[in-house]
């Protein structure tokens, strides 16, 4: 008997033709091919070298095949948090044999231990960084601000910029969507609230457009309220300063305006009403976009705003258009929409799919009823009210009742609901902002995206109607860890 064989097997034969597959399942692999296996990131495809600028590489499809796809990544299993190709067609069709790592295997033996070392940086990154990734071609991600300029030409205006707006290092997302948008790929992207998803779409995008033209809309932005829209905005024209870039707000005046089919504009920030009514009514034409964002995604995809966002959808008609989604949170029927719209994208999530930020803690009170909870909220208030504080209710009704109680408490509170106007809404935002006010009331038409520096405290008077509602609710108190 051979050194250690067991003895249990000695003088049994299996059939190696019949249990090929058990066979070579067990047989040592070669140290070339053995891939780099990250168990917090998944990928499917090579990262992009670092050194010199990315091209923009339109990738051409290979029929499915997951044989030849596993011999070179490992990963075939799916892996708790993925569920990326379950069940769209098209996703289906994306899981590639990755050509360049099928070239990666004919290179010469140094140049593929470096490209081996590279993928094992970069799942290091990955991991330190809780980014999961999945798709083909995957960029390293980013270790800082100044690697914009030395990757990828970045102009030193938006470094500046950067600097001037006090960020320092970039937030995990804006690590790897940046190079995924940089590299021409589209993405959707999950990463909690307040984390800086807007800088991770409208960074890459400024460096794509490089300058004003006067060619018709260059790129839009889809908000799913005009507050968002309205900071969007905000943000985007601070990040562009220095640069003649023209970023417009899909206000309700410009909507009135006559005729929008010769608007100078480079970036158009919109709600999908407004935007729908624009190409409808007023001759807006989005056939020359580039690229398109749809920020907030999963709300973007609700029953309601499902038809508005299809019809702009299809008015982006430029065949080369990159398109990118990002959110907090990442349902599975936003990922089945977004794979019907998107082919070969990147999949993006930071930290836990459709989870809490673990840096909040959370406290459940039970109240037992009604006049409890009032009781409960009065209490807690009196016991430690750390302004600012936003109270979370499930109706304008509710948010109106509930003011009326708390103004006859001696506490600075103020309340926000669609009823209110557009300048109501905004001056209850900017009092709670500044301070002046120390508890806002409010229903979801503001929960969604809004950017509170600072909050202390979020209460869920009422109870969310979703776990995402919840999540993007207290999502507002981690605005303060990151700015
Ligand atoms: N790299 C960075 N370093 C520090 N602060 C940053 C960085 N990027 C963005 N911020 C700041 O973090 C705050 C939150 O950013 P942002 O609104 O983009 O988050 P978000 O992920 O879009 O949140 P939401 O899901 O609510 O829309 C903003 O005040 C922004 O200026």
């Amino acid at each position: 008997m051979e050194k250690g064989t067991s003895f249990l097997f000695s003088g049994i034969h299996f059939d190696r033709k019949k249990f090929a597959t058990d066979f070579s399942r067990f047989e040592e692999k070669k140290e070339s091919d053995k891939p780099e296996e990250d168990s917090s990131s998944v990928e499917t495809g090579k990262s992009e070298r670092r050194e010199g600028k990315v091209s923009v590489k339109k990738r051409k499809r290979k029929p499915a095949n997951i044989f030849s796809f596993c011999h070179i990544c490992v990963a075939k299993e799916t892996v708790k948090g993925f569920s990326v190709f379950k069940s769209s067609k098209s996703a289906a069709a994306t899981v590639v044999v990755n050509e360049e790592n099928d070239e990666a295997l004919t290179r010469p033996s140094k140049e593929k231990k470096e490209f081996y070392k590279q993928l094992e940086q970069d799942a290091l990154s990955r991991k330190k960084y809780n980014i999961h990734i999945s798709g083909n071609n995957i960029p390293t991600p980013l270790q800082n601000f100044a690697e914009l300029s030395s990757r990828y030409g970045c102009e030193p205006y938006l470094i500046r910029n950067l600097a001037k707006m006090g960020f320092k290092e970039p937030t995990p997302i804006q690590r790897q969507a940046i190079p995924v948008l940089l590299s021409g790929q589209e993405c959707f992207a999950c990463a909690p609230t307040g984390s800086g998803k807007t800088l991770a779409f409208v960074c890459p995008m400024l460096m794509k457009l490089k300058h004003a033209s006067n060619d018709g809309i260059r790129a839009v932005i889809i908000c799913p309220t005009r507050e968002l829209a309205a900071q969007t905005s905000r943000e985007s024209k601070k990040l562009a300063k220095g640069k003649k870039l023209c970023i417009k707000l899909m206000t309700r005046q410009l909507l009135r305006s006559a005729d929008l089919s010769k608007l100078p504009c480079d970036i158009l920030i919109s709600t999908p009403l407004r935007l729908r009514l624009s190409v409808r009514k007023k001759k807006l034409d989005l056939s020359k976009v580039e690229y398109l964002v749809l920020d907030e995604s999963d709300k973007l995809f609700e029953e309601g705003l499902l038809k508005q966002i299809d019809s702009v959808v299809k008015a982006c008609s430029n065949p080369s258009i990159i398109r990118s989604m990002f959110s907090a949170t990442l349902p599975d029927f936003v990922e089945e929409l977004a794979r019907t719209i998107m082919h070969d994208a990147v999949r993006i999530i930071v930290g836990r799919k459709n989870t809490a930020c673990e840096s909040i803690k959370q406290k459940l009170v039970f109240a037992g009823s009604e006049e409890g909870k009032l009781l409960a909220l009065r209490q807690s208030f009196a016991e430690s009210l750390n302004p600012p504080v936003l109270v979370f209710v499930q109706s304008k009704e509710r948010a109106k009742e509930l003011y009326e109680e708390l103004t006859c408490d001696n506490i600075r509170v103020d309340v926000i609901h669609s009823d209110l106007s557009q300048s109501e809404r905004e001056n209850a935002v900017d009092d709670f902002r500044a301070g002046k006010t120390w508890v806002l009331i409010a229903t979801d038409v503001i929960a969604r995206g809004m950017d509170f520096k600072g909050v202390n405290c979020v209460i869920n008077y009422d109870f969310p109607d979703s776990a995402s509602a919840y999540i993007h609710r207290i999502g507002m108190m981690l605005i303060s860890y990151c700015s």
